[in-house]
């Protein structure tokens, strides 16, 4: 069977990981969650005396494991739950800014798309890991949606927010995102835009499944 590589970049909160997750299920795909691997370095960063990255990449390692999703092991810890803290939301988007961080991950990212068969959500997928992906997604939705919707998140998880935080904290760091130096999140020109605000899930993974199913033809 044809095998292709699927991008899906956007802003925080959009739904790309909720989304990626179900079309790589559907398709028998694997999927990988790039801002994981962000998060991770972040905590290795936060947790380390030395704040040279350089020496901090040379210490750690970094293993995503398919589970139902992905968890995420830093130097053997799991560490999947403890990424979506507060303290590492809050310091992730400087860490990504790193010169010596991008490279590192855009290396074991390209590494793990190689053989094709991939659905990879992040920020720069479409246009710096695989810039070749059969199929590009940039997924949006209103900043008002994505607070209200991060803020479930965190209830369900027992972390401490409100709305109006999320939404300064999300227009913050997309902020942040789409004005760093290198590779910072815009949408390639080969990729197709949806809006999920007002969508359910199954809709948008309809529509990514419909787009999926005439590239594997
Ligand atoms: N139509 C929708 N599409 C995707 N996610 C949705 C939708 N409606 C609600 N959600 C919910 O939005 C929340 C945020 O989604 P998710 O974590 O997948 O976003 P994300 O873009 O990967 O965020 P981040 O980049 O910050 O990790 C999830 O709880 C998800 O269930
Ligand atoms: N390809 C990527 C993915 C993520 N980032 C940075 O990591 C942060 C956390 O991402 P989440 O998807 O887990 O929210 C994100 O805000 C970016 O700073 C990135 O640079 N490139």
């Amino acid at each position: 069977m044809k095998k292709i590589n699927i991008a899906i970049d956007g802003p925080a909160a959009a739904g790309k990981s909720t989304i990626a997750k179900k079309v790589a299920a559907a398709l028998n795909m694997v999927y990988v969650d790039t801002g994981a691997m962000y998060r991770a370095i972040t905590l290795a960063y936060l947790k380390s005396d030395d704040k040279d990255f350089s020496t901090l990449l040379e210490q750690i390692d970094i293993r995503l494991v398919a589970d139902h999703g992905q968890r995420v092991l830093l130097s053997g810890e799991d560490i999947t739950e403890r990424i979506r803290e507060n303290d590492i939301t809050e310091n992730v988007s400087f860490v990504a800014s790193q010169a010596a961080v991008r490279s590192y991950l855009v290396e074991l990212q390209q590494q793990l798309t190689r053989d094709k068969g991939v659905v990879m959500d992040g920020r720069d997928i479409g246009t710096t890991v695989i810039p070749d992906a059969e199929l590009k997604i940039y997924m949006i939705a209103s900043v008002e949606e994505r607070a209200q919707r991060r803020q479930l998140d965190n209830e369900s998880r027992g972390i401490d927010s409100t709305v109006e935080q999320l939404k300064a904290d999300i227009a913050h760091r997309d902020h942040l995102d789409m004005t760093r130096e290198i590779s910072p999140l815009t949408q390639a020109a080969d990729a197709i835009e949806i809006d999920t605000t007002g969508r359910s899930i199954e809709e948008v993974t309809a529509i990514i499944l419909k787009l999926a199913s005439d590239k594997l033809e």
